[in-house]
């Protein structure tokens, strides 16, 4: 049976929002009743020298390029600046166990019943509620107050597996690739879909980073945002290649990712000619990379995330480096990135998944 309704934790001490900026945080002021309690990260990205305002009464750790460059030393080589995806060097100095990543145009959204959805009380009951990712459950999240397995569904599969990433929605501006913003301009979603779904072992996704939690724990080194912005190639795929390794990796260690519920309101459209212009590369090599990643196997000894990503990047060294240069680049920067972590958390970095792999053959 699915568990009964009992009041969500607040999870204050646990759980870390992460907000990437070159703008000023005034949009925290709409969140304020459901991050107050939260301490934040915030990485400022672009010129350090510009001050950014706190609104007053948020407890927050902010870091500009002079602290990740003093930080990590060289190996800041590994986090990419101008671009979102410096994002993830928060995932990195935080201690928590959950990370909220939220971008700065994001606002509360209301459900059709008019009231303010707590996108992070929806993301923790995601993370703290098993995922179903080997067999699917017709009426979604079967932990969901008023919903269940339906009939059918195996009992040896009803325990589920530990969520490892809530990917929640937007309503507004949707997250469109460019091309898609370029002919519907003036296209927004006012779908407010009531569901929460696991994506199913097996089956990749496009992961968003506008409105994402994930238990830093479980998947928390598999969180690289890449190598975008001021000298890549590349740009706006940060997320995207964050979300492909990390389902490979969630698939091989037998934990979950879930997608849907909570909303947010997203505020502004990123100009579309800027955006094709950090897309293009993505929008070709995708097609390769899509394949690559369905097609990727890990050995049973890869135990850990650490573990699991050194081999991802060894094997995206072999088949990619061949469709660009930029492809070893990244291989060796997840190398980098793997190495960072362990140096900022000595004490996970010894830790094996203390999961199955999958459920019992
Ligand atoms: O150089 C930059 C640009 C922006 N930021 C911060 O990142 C957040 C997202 O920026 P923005 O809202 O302008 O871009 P979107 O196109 O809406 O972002 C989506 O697509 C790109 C990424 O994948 C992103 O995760 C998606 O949300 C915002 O907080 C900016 O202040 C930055 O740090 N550096
Ligand atoms: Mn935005």
């Amino acid at each position: 049976m699915a568990s009964s309704v009992s009041p969500t934790p607040l999870l204050k001490d646990q759980l870390d929002i992460v907000i990437p900026t070159i703008r000023n945080l005034d949009f925290l002021e709409m969140w304020r009743p459901f991050f107050q309690p939260y301490h934040l990260i915030i990485v400022q990205d672009g010129d350090p020298s510009k001050k950014i305002n706190v609104p007053e009464g948020f407890d927050y750790e902010l870091y500009n390029r002079n602290d990740i460059n003093r930080i990590l030393g060289p190996k800041a080589s590994c986090i990419s600046f101008k671009d979102s995806a410096c994002r993830c060097f928060g995932y990195m100095v935080s201690k928590k166990k959950y990370i909220y990543t939220i971008d700065d145009d994001c606002f509360v959204a209301k459900d059709p019943s008019g009231k303010e959805i707590n996108a992070l009380q929806q993301h923790i009951k995601n993370l703290l509620s098993p995922s179903t990712p080997y067999f699917f459950n017709t009426l979604y999240d079967p932990y969901a107050e008023g919903a269940d397995f339906v009939r059918g569904y195996p009992f040896s599969l009803r325990e589920g597996a530990p969520t490892a990433v809530s990917h929640g929605l937007w309503l507004n501006i949707p997250d469109y690739d460019a091309p898609t913003q370029l002919v519907k301009p003036l296209e927004r979603n006012t779908r407010y879909v009531d569901a929460v779904m696991t994506i199913p072992k097996g089956t990749l996704f496009p992961m968003c980073g506008m409105n994402l939690a994930f238990d830093r724990e479980l998947i928390g080194p598999a969180m690289y945002f890449g190598l975008m912005g001021d000298g890549q190639p590349i740009g706006r795929y940060d997320d995207m290649w964050a979300g492909w390794c990390t389902k490979v990796i969630c698939d091989h260690l037998g934990l979950g990712v879930k997608t849907g519920l909570p909303y947010i309101w997203h505020s502004k459209a990123s100009n579309p000619f800027v955006n094709l212009k950090k897309e293009y590369k993505g929008i070709f090599w995708q097609e390769d990379l899509i394949p690559f990643f369905q097609s990727v196997s890990l050995p049973k000894d890869c135990t850990s995330v650490q573990k699991c990503y050194i081999e991802l990047s060894k094997q995206v060294k072999e088949k990619l480096g061949k469709v660009d240069d930029y492809f070893n680049k990244l291989a060796d920067a997840m190398v980098t990135w793997i190495e960072a972590w362990d140096e900022l958390n000595p004490s996970a970095a010894k830790s094996d998944a203390a999961l199955p792999n999958g459920p019992a053959k």
